[in-house]
């Protein structure tokens, strides 16, 4: 048995993440506390985090933490950690993904499709906008930002016609109720990690690695695996107009991919690629995720 810090970030839902790894920690024997933390990407609220660094402010803090020894562990949204982890840091494990999907939450329509012409739609996510965009040009996309609970609360004071969230988020907290209709993948296609939790530390810790084997879910682990590497090799940007998701194809080992890439200067132009192949280990996943990334190149995207 050993003691283990665990960084995290003090958002409602970074809490509950933060709190599931404990709790799984302890179920293999361990003793575990938080470390809670305001991170830059936290206090900036005003600005689109493209602008102001990127989603990297809301691991920084973390890290710091985990580089002088204050913590051992930080639990990230996967969809947060930036492609390239700085020297020193490692992925330690990815725990099996929550419901991927995004979700469409509105007090009045039920779906996009029942939305009114020119509504107004909430959201700062790049993929999200010009996902939004190629399927109902006619929606105006505003600005939202802050944790799930503040962009709930400038939903119900009247600011937007609905907003789109991860359904991951929302059902760790509880607040499935406000879920309206689930888009599919191949609607609205999700960030790459979206769902999934990943648990970063310093590479020199192997012990801590060894602690976090049994929480490591392989599925997940290769399916994210495929899409971060079609992320790093756009760029690596998290802010970047991209969309990845893999699949496995129930027991067979075929993992599918298909990623999505805006064009900023053209709304609603939405080039897509997919690919396929029988995946084993990370290389292979990293490989597929390759193979999609030079097909959406190939058809004009560009690197950010
Ligand atoms: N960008 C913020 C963020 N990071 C992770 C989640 C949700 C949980 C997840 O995807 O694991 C969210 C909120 C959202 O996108 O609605």
């Amino acid at each position: 048995m050993t003691h283990f810090v665990i960084a995290t970030r003090e958002s409602r839902l970074a809490l509950w993440q933060a709190e599931h790894v404990k709790a799984r920690l302890q179920e293999q024997g361990h003793s575990v506390a938080l470390l809670g933390m305001t991170t830059r990407g936290d206090q900036i609220l005003d600005r689109t985090l493209s602008k102001v660094g990127g989603k990297g402010l809301f691991v920084k803090e973390l890290e710091a933490a985990l580089e002088d020894g204050r913590a051992d562990l930080a639990v990230h949204s996967l969809k947060d950690v930036p492609m390239e982890l700085p020297a020193g840091f490692a992925l330690a494990a990815v725990l099996e993904r929550e419901d991927p999907r995004d979700a469409f939450v509105s007090p009045h329509f039920e779906s996009l499709a029942a939305l009114p012409q020119g509504a107004v739609v909430g959201t700062s996510s790049l993929r999200r906008t010009v996902l939004l965009q190629a399927l109902r040009p006619d929606l105006r996309i505003e600005p939202l930002r802050g944790n799930l609970d503040t962009r709930l609360r400038k939903l119900d004071e009247g600011h937007y016609a609905a907003i789109v969230l991860a359904a991951a988020g929302l059902k760790r907290l509880g607040l499935d109720a406000r879920i309206r209709s689930v888009f599919e993948p191949a609607q609205m296609l999700p960030a790459a990690g979206q769902g999934a939790l990943g648990i970063e530390v310093r590479s020199e810790r192997p012990e801590v690695v060894a602690a976090l084997a049994p929480l490591l879910h392989r599925p997940t682990w290769l399916a994210t695996a495929a899409e971060r590497a079609v992320s790093r090799a756009m760029g690596g940007s998290c802010s970047m107009p991209l969309a990845a998701h893999a699949q496995w194809h129930e027991g067979e080992g075929v993992l599918g991919i298909v990623a999505a890439w805006g064009d900023e200067q053209q709304p609603g132009r939405l080039l897509q690629a997919s690919a396929q192949a029988v995946v084993a280990d990370e290389a292979q996943a990293q490989a597929l995720g390759l193979a999609v990334a030079d097909r959406l190149l190939a058809a004009g995207a560009r690197r950010a």
